[in-house]
């Protein structure tokens, strides 16, 4: 998308307000040059004492030209800020909207800080590009068009020099200007955007820098930043001002040609003596108008850098494929009510992934000999008896509820999707495989640890699971339906990620935990907080639930943050939890307290738990390993 295509496309519903915009700034402009010719005549024609009633018509246009001029710009500002505001607002929620499509795998390739001045600065430069260029212009045109025709009427000559006067200035005078500072305007953004994220950076990392003592390096870094900003400023501001200077010139060149043509005219007897003054003067009004416009191409120059990078955004690759008619998800696989566990009925309706064509075909991958051990029976439609990925598998009973009483191995009260991954590759960056050929399998209500070695791709699983990012290869099914199908809103309602540094808002604990899910009561909340083994502790702070948690959950302790992402995870209702190492930099005795406290909060859910210890394996169903090339299951399912 080109910066001029995302400006078309983004006033577009705001046209009528533009409109109205410039036919205010034309009437605006136009009773301002009306308001100096006729003043001009009046001064003149009054000069000779002529009958005061011939002079009336004269005197009531100066008065209707100056309100006029009031009233019509009061009407141009009005309607281009409001029709350039709502655009701007649009615009914001459109980035922010390709933002949330593209985060995480696809804004890989942006700087934190310079999104967030996207995001702000750049969008607000639409509001230039709209008020200060287009409608500037637009008006400019216009209003010198007619004057020069009405100057030209009266002395053809003093016309031509008005003409060439505000080609100069409306149009030479910006081209000089561009090609003295395009490059400093154009790069005035991006660098804007480069110092705020050397500073962001260095206030986040300031005690490893201390600690390391690189602050002065550092320090350096921005000032580097921040006197490259500077130079282009300066150079965008030196073009600015010779701009001005040509400008006045230029205005002064053309009024003296004005006079000495008016003047060759009237002594010609060309021209009647009361007309010259509104041929000298009339101009000074026009070059009012079309005074502003250097700036305006400056900032033009700036707007359409900035235009240029949200169309960046805006056309930035999808990094999953969104159907454009989405699968419903698996009968049954909605999300629990209350996060509770026997919160969800036994999923009703369930036999009709049992017919699935989908879950037959992973029936037949998950019987395969490449992981065996653990597809015996745990894979949808394999139809191993007893085993409890099996109970609940779809094309094993059709009735996946039931699966509790049936699968004896995994006590469920409630539904639990199962999870296939067969085959799977993908990567971040194109070209640099971040997993390759994975297969294994997340039986329904299965709790499955998956190890190895740091890089092995492990978080790159979890965001498969919840579509932050799609295969290169293989596939990747909920209950036999491929996830690619599947609406990623849809498919993140029922399966929740906790990433090892979940992100707690710097608010009240409460706050933090309807973010889940808004209308949460406190009861329901002490009762997540209650299976998150945090309650106990909340109970004791004098503002309990209001305790406020500082930035980034500073004001807790590492397991006291992990408890309480967990329980909001737990208040969303998810029916598949992805725990991304959450028991990382704990001693040993918490870790194992926490991981044991995690998996008994998860319930009925299915759990995969990402993590680097060995111990887990006491704890779970099944560890997957991805150290090896196949992923193995060790061991098998209890
Ligand atoms: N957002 C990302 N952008 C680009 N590459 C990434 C991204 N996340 C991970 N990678 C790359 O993918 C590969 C696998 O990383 P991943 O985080 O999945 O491994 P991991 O097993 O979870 O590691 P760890 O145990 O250290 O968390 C690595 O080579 C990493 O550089």
């Amino acid at each position: 998308m080109t910066w001029f295509k995302l400006l078309l496309t983004a006033s577009r519903p705001a046209a009528p307000g533009l409109l109205l915009a410039v036919l205010a700034g034309i009437g605006a402009a136009g009773a301002a040059v009306g308001l100096m010719a006729t003043s001009a005549w009046l001064i003149s024609r009054a000069a000779l004492h002529p009958p005061v009633l011939h002079l009336m018509v004269a005197i009531v246009a100066v008065r209707a030209f100056g309100i006029g001029r009031g009233v019509f710009r009061y009407a141009e500002r009005l309607a281009g800020h409001d029709a350039a505001l709502r655009v701007l607002g649009r615009l914001r929620v459109r980035v922010f909207d390709r933002l949330t499509a593209l985060a995480p795998a696809g804004t890989a390739g942006f700087r934190g800080a310079d999104l967030a001045q996207r995001l702000s600065a750049d969008v607000d430069a639409v509001l230039d590009m709209l008020v200060r260029v287009v409608l500037p212009y637009a008006v400019a045109a216009i209003v010198g068009l007619g004057s020069v025709l009405l100057v030209g009427a009266m002395s053809p000559p003093a016309g031509a020099a008005l003409a060439a006067g505000l080609l100069v200035v409306g149009a030479g005078v910006p081209l000089l200007q561009s090609a003295a500072a395009r490059r400093a305007d154009g790069r005035l953004a991006p660098l804007r955007g480069g110092l705020a994220t050397a500073t962001v950076d260095l206030l986040h990392g300031l005690p490893d820098l201390t600690a390391y003592g690189a602050t002065p390096a550092q320090l350096a870094r921005l000032a580097e930043a921040d006197a490259r900003l500077r130079r282009a400023e300066q150079r965008s501001a030196a073009a600015a001002g010779t701009s001005a200077a040509v400008t006045a010139l230029a205005t002064c060149l053309s009024l003296l040609a004005g006079l000495a043509a008016g003047a060759v005219a009237v002594r010609s007897g060309a021209l009647h003596g009361e007309l010259l003054a509104v041929i000298v003067l009339t101009p000074l009004a026009v070059y009012e108008a079309v005074a502003g416009l250097p700036v305006a191409a400056q900032r033009f120059a700036g707007a359409r850098a900035s235009l240029r990078r949200l169309a960046e955004i805006l056309s930035a690759p999808d990094p999953i494929t969104v159907p454009r008619v989405p699968a419903p998800l698996p009968i049954g696989a909605e999300p629990a009510d209350a996060g509770l566990p026997g919160a969800v009925g036994a999923a009703g309706g369930s036999g009709a992934f049992g017919v699935s064509g989908a879950g037959g075909a992973s029936g037949s991958s998950g019987a395969s000999g490449d992981f065996g051990a653990a597809g015996a029976g745990g894979a949808p439609g394999a139809g191993g008896a007893g085993a409890p990925g099996a109970s609940g598998a779809p094309g094993a009973s059709g009735a996946p509820g039931a699966s509790g009483a049936a699968g004896g191995g995994v006590a469920r009260s409630a539904y639990s999707p199962a999870i296939l991954v067969e085959g799977v590759s993908a990567s971040w960056v194109p070209g640099r495989p971040a997993v390759r050929d994975v297969s294994f399998e997340l039986p329904a209500g299965a709790r499955v640890a998956l190890a190895g070695p740091s890089g092995s791709g492990k978080s790159t699983i979890a965001a498969l699971l919840v579509r932050f990012l799609d295969p290169t290869a293989g596939r990747i099914t909920l209950d036999g339906v491929d996830l690619r199908r599947l609406d990623p809103d849809d498919l993140r309602r029922i399966v929740g990620y906790l990433p090892e540094d979940a992100y707690l808002f710097d608010t009240t604990i409460s706050a933090n935990l309807r973010i889940a899910r808004p209308g949460a009561t406190d009861a329901e909340l002490r009762a997540a907080l209650g299976r998150a083994r945090l309650l106990d502790w909340i109970e004791t702070l004098p503002d309990g639930l209001e305790t406020f948690v500082g930035e980034h959950g500073m004001a807790l302790s590492g397991g006291q943050r992990r408890r309480l992402a967990l329980a909001r995870a737990l208040l969303a209702g998810f029916r598949v939890l992805i725990l991304d190492e959450p028991t990382e930099h704990l001693d040993d005795e918490t870790a194992a307290a926490l991981t044991h406290d995690l998996l008994t909060a998860a319930g009925d859910r299915t759990v995969l738990l990402i993590t680097h210890r060995t111990d887990v394996a006491a704890q779970v169903d099944r560890v997957i390993d991805l150290t090896a090339p196949a992923p193995r299951a060790v061991p098998e399912l209890v």
